[in-house]
């Protein structure tokens, strides 16, 4: 089994590169189906949720290349499947995503439930609720969901009960191709919605709005592929601006947009860091003593819940009490007892974690319980006494292009080792 080994209390120091969004990443290669000729994608992060949405459209007849390890290359000219394999849909909810490119394009899409995960049930009846208005025929068997749209999808009204990213994401790849009009409200807004909009406008789509919460889109008969650069990740920047407040680091996060970064940005103020915005990044200053401050995780342009946990293991070691409020799943604070095992004194009140701060971490053994949980965790190991291991790596390596050696490379003291190698 693998794990991470850290010794804390190293600040970090340098510049590290953000690379291309997880979230982001994923809607344009499922988008990428859509079109009869080749698209080129850059800036790719080497993920492994990247793998299996490509394994996933590749199941579906979709050719893909990979260059360099930074680009992929997709041709869709054929679709040769409308089944999405369960095995692939259950690694990775974002496969859920590939139902609006197939209505769109075969009239037929199958694909199992994605089911709940560690942070909640997480349901698709949006993304269902939606298709209908856009007159798909919806059938659920054994957990499988059959859509089909025999005469074409049609343009709609849609309004959205909750600014879903995925439901918004799998609208608009439907809505692109549909005959006529499709307004959707209660839209969400966040920056990967305004990449996946602009990369399909790129390929022929016409749609305005994207980054507000009222889209519209006019639907096109066909689409081509093109060339895109996926913007950079704002989770992974958030995650080593808040290891440099942490640590009492300065570290520059070459590459983070600050304008997708506010609320996080005014909280690592709050507990006095310094935040230096610059054209082609953030350069964050941490200050002893951290002052405590309370977030509240809202859909964008609020605080992002893929930042909860990271912002948590900050306010572990503030000087006072921080309110830490999660809105947007029902069960994301898995990483309070992995904390606790830390030395950290957290209570949850309902839909609130309340955080004691204590003057330091100690070293544990602890597992990462989600991706960010497992990011979370990481932060919370740079700055404990001794020696901190983190268990269940795969969660981390969904969404983090190679964390330890970026790490590393600002100092830290952290190895990535395999616990049998070692014993044997
Ligand atoms: C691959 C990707 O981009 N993942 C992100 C995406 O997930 P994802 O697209 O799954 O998140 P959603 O915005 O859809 O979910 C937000 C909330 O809405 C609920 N909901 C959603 C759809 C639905 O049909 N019914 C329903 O009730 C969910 O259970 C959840 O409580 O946005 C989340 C919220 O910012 C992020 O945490 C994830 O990192
Ligand atoms: C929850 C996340 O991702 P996903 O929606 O892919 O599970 C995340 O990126 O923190």
């Amino acid at each position: 089994m693998e794990k991470l080994v850290i010794h804390g209390g190293k600040p970090l120091e340098g510049t590290v590169r953000v690379s291309g969004a997880k979230n982001a990443v994923l809607p344009i290669i499922v988008a990428s189906m859509l079109g009869t000729t080749q698209s080129t994608l850059t800036e790719i992060p080497k993920l492994a949720d990247v793998h299996t949405v490509c394994d996933v459209i590749a199941s579906l007849g979709v050719h893909i290349e990979h260059p360099e390890r930074d680009t992929l290359v997709i041709d869709a000219h054929e679709l040769t499947s409308t089944t999405a394999p369960y095995d692939l849909v259950r690694r990775m909810r974002a496969s859920f995503l590939v139902m609006g490119p197939l209505l769109a394009r075969k009239g037929r899409a199958q694909i199992s439930l994605p089911g709940g995960c560690s942070i909640g049930a997480r349901p698709i009846d949006l993304h269902l609720k939606a298709f209908e208005a856009m007159g798909a025929v919806i059938n659920l068997e054994n957990g499988d969901i059959e859509a089909t749209a025999p005469n074409g999808l049609k343009g709609a009204q849609i309004y959205l009960d909750f600014p879903s990213v995925g439901a918004t994401e799998n609208i608009l790849m439907a809505a692109s191709m549909a005959e006529g009009k499709t307004v959707l409200e209660n839209a969400a807004e966040e920056p990967e919605i305004v990449d996946l909009a602009t990369y399909l406008n790129s390929m022929g789509a016409n749609i305005r709005g994207a980054g507000t919460n009222v889209i519209r889109i006019e639907g096109v008969k066909e689409l081509h592929g093109a060339n895109h650069a996926v913007i950079p990740d704002r989770i992974e920047a958030g995650t080593f601006m808040v290891g440099a407040a942490m640590t009492q680091g300065n570290v520059f996060v070459e590459n983070a947009i600050s304008e997708h970064l506010k609320p996080l940005i005014s909280k690592l103020k709050e507990v006095g860091a310094e935040v230096q915005e610059e054209i082609d990044g953030i350069r964050v200053i941490g200050h002893a003593p951290l002052r405590p401050a309370d977030i509240k995780t809202l859909p964008y342009p609020g605080f992002p819940t893929d930042m909860q946990a990271q912002f948590m293991a900050l306010t572990t070691i503030c000087q006072g009490t921080s309110v830490v409020t999660e809105t947007v799943f029902e069960n994301r604070f898995m990483h309070v007892d992995e904390f606790k095992r830390m030395g950290a004194k957290i209570r949850i009140e309902g839909r609130s974690a309340i955080v004691e701060g204590v003057p330091r971490l100690k070293g544990a053994s602890v597992n990462a319980t989600d991706l960010r949980a497992g990011a979370a965790l990481v932060l919370a190991g740079l700055v404990a006494d001794g020696e901190t291991e983190v268990g269940y790596l795969y969660h981390i390596d969904r969404g983090y292009d190679n964390l330890v050696l970026k790490l590393q490379r600002l100092g830290a003291d952290i190895v990535r080792v395999n616990i049998e190698e070692e014993e044997n």
